[in-house]
């Protein structure tokens, strides 16, 4: 089984349209466990577009399954972080002023940087994840930083899989395999969706958890959130 970590980033870009608390990311958080996801992920951004550090405080009391925050390490995240003590930090090397997650660390060039904070999460009981491309020298580089796991960026899976390129996963299930064999735990994230999910959890083994937002919440426009959810984890069987 895998793991569905639902990213709620986007609730909150819809409530901060009106300033107000409607939706309420609290009250979608608690809704998500209760239709059962494992999980709840956010990625607050400095300029906090969407998720702010308040609601990451505020979800802390509510996230009884898996609390996830993503961001980039910088002194206030990781003050946050450390203050909060989530199940899982994973770390991102976004640019302030990306409009979302581009890239995956370069593990090999940020080796003293990333062993140093992973270091201290690891020390105040934090489980840790690294965001990586697929590709296998960063997956070495990851190793040697001490992290316990990675997050694939699979944002050139789903591009490639909507044209119809079944091997653009190919290069996901090298680098979990290798993953798996250095100790790694191996994650996924980044425009997975129902259309690619069940291909990609049945093509990448060792897969432990993967965390979805943009895609299951527009989904749930149509759909509904409740049944969206239940869609993602019999998919994840
Ligand atoms: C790390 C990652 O893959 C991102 O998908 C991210 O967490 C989503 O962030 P946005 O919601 O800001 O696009
Ligand atoms: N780590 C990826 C994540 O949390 C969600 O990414 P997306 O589904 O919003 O692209």
């Amino acid at each position: 089984m895998t793991k569905l970590s639902v990213n709620i980033n986007k609730i909150a870009t819809l409530r901060n349209a009106r300033g107000g608390n409607m939706p309420n990311v609290v009250q979608v958080a608690k809704d998500v466990q209760k239709f059962g996801a494992q999980g709840v992920t956010i990625h607050p951004r400095p300029d906090e577009r969407h998720i702010t550090y308040q609601d990451a405080y505020d979800l802390k009391p509510v996230v009884s399954t898996e609390y996830n925050i993503e961001g980039n390490p910088i002194e206030k995240f990781l003050t946050m972080v450390l203050e909060l003590k989530p199940t899982q930090v994973t770390l991102v090397p976004d640019a302030v002023d990306a409009i979302t997650s581009n890239a995956g660390w370069d593990t090999l060039k940020h080796k003293a940087y990333l062993s140093e904070i992973i270091n201290e999460c690891k020390h105040n009981g934090i489980r840790t994840s690294i965001f990586v491309d697929p590709d296998l020298k960063m997956i070495e580089g990851a190793a040697h930083t001490g992290t316990d796991r990675i997050e694939l960026y699979t944002e050139a899976f789903a591009e490639g899989y909507g044209k119809g390129d079944e091997n653009s996963v190919k290069p996901y299930k090298e680098c979990a395999v290798l993953a798996h064999s250095l100790g790694l735990g191996v994650n996924a994230g980044h425009d997975l969706s129902l259309e690619n999910i069940a291909f990609f959890k049945n093509s990448v083994p060792h897969l432990l958890e993967v965390s979805i937002g943009h895609a299951l919440i527009c989904e749930s426009i149509y759909m509904g959130i409740e049944n969206v959810v239940k869609k993602y984890l019999q998919k994840l069987k």
